[in-house]
């Protein structure tokens, strides 16, 4: 049968990568649409050449791979841009996590996006789970994480949904403020959880 899919979402550093390897490990499969981003601008790809035409040479390394903290600085600074990188990303990411959920086997799959309420990919799953975590915990762990400044962090989050937003959309929820000992018994009960269910529903 073919797996439903969960949708597992919340703000940068909020936890959803620490969340998928403990579904990882329980047999689950999974795919991150950061990931997703990553294919669809590697060298020899189009939107790589639309990239560099568009912000101009400075966005790629001597290798011709894209610079991401240079075009992290550009589009997190200036939404015009932002929003003019995700009408060109978007739609190929979209493409990139249906091909590869069409080749789920699991009982059902995850799709983990930090923008699955913001970009609608919520529309290709059954169920949402969202990671929620306090704001201040979600800048101390990115800045341990990435030795990103403060501020770039909260520009990230300020791009994002809030978390009352991402939380109106929730049909789960894993408060993630605790230990990572908690994080994984939570995903232990929700996996159990999910087995029980069909198509995403009870
Ligand atoms: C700007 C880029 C090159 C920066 O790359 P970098 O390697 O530094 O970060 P990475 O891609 O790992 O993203 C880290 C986090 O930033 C946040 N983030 C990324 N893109 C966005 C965005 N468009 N809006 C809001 N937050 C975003 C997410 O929380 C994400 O988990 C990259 O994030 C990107 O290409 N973004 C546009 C595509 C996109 O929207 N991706 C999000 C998944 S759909
Ligand atoms: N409960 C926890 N206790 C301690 N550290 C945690 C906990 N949950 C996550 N972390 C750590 O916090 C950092 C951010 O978590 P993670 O990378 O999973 O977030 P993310 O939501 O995937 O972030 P992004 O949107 O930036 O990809 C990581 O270094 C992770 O190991």
């Amino acid at each position: 049968m073919k797996p439903w899919i969960l949708g597992l979402t919340g703000g940068i550093g909020s936890g959803k990568s620490a969340v998928a390897q403990g579904f990882i490990e329980r047999g689950v499969h999974v795919v991150d649409a950061d990931h997703a981003a990553r294919w669809v601008v590697e060298p020899g790809r189009p939107a790589l050449a639309r990239i560099v035409e568009h912000f101009g040479g400075d966005v790629l390394q001597a290798n011709g791979e894209l610079d991401r903290a240079a075009l992290r600085k550009l589009i997190f600074t200036d939404p015009e841009q932002r929003r003019w990188l995700e009408s060109l990303l978007h739609p190929l990411i979209g493409q990139e996590i249906v091909q590869v959920l069409a080749r789920a086997e699991s009982p059902y799959a995850i799709l983990v996006s930090p923008l699955l309420v913001e970009s609608g990919q919520r529309h290709m799953t059954q169920r949402t789970l969202v990671v929620d975590t306090p704001a201040d915990l979600q800048v101390q762990r990115t800045i341990a994480r990435d030795q990103s400044s403060e501020e770039q962090v909260r520009a990230i989050m300020q791009a994002q949904a809030s978390r009352e937003e991402r939380l109106r959309h929730a049909d789960d929820v894993l408060n993630n403020d605790r230990d990572l000992a908690w994080l994984d018994a939570e995903v232990e009960r929700l996996h159990t959880f999910y087995l029980t269910l069909r198509g995403g529903q009870s």
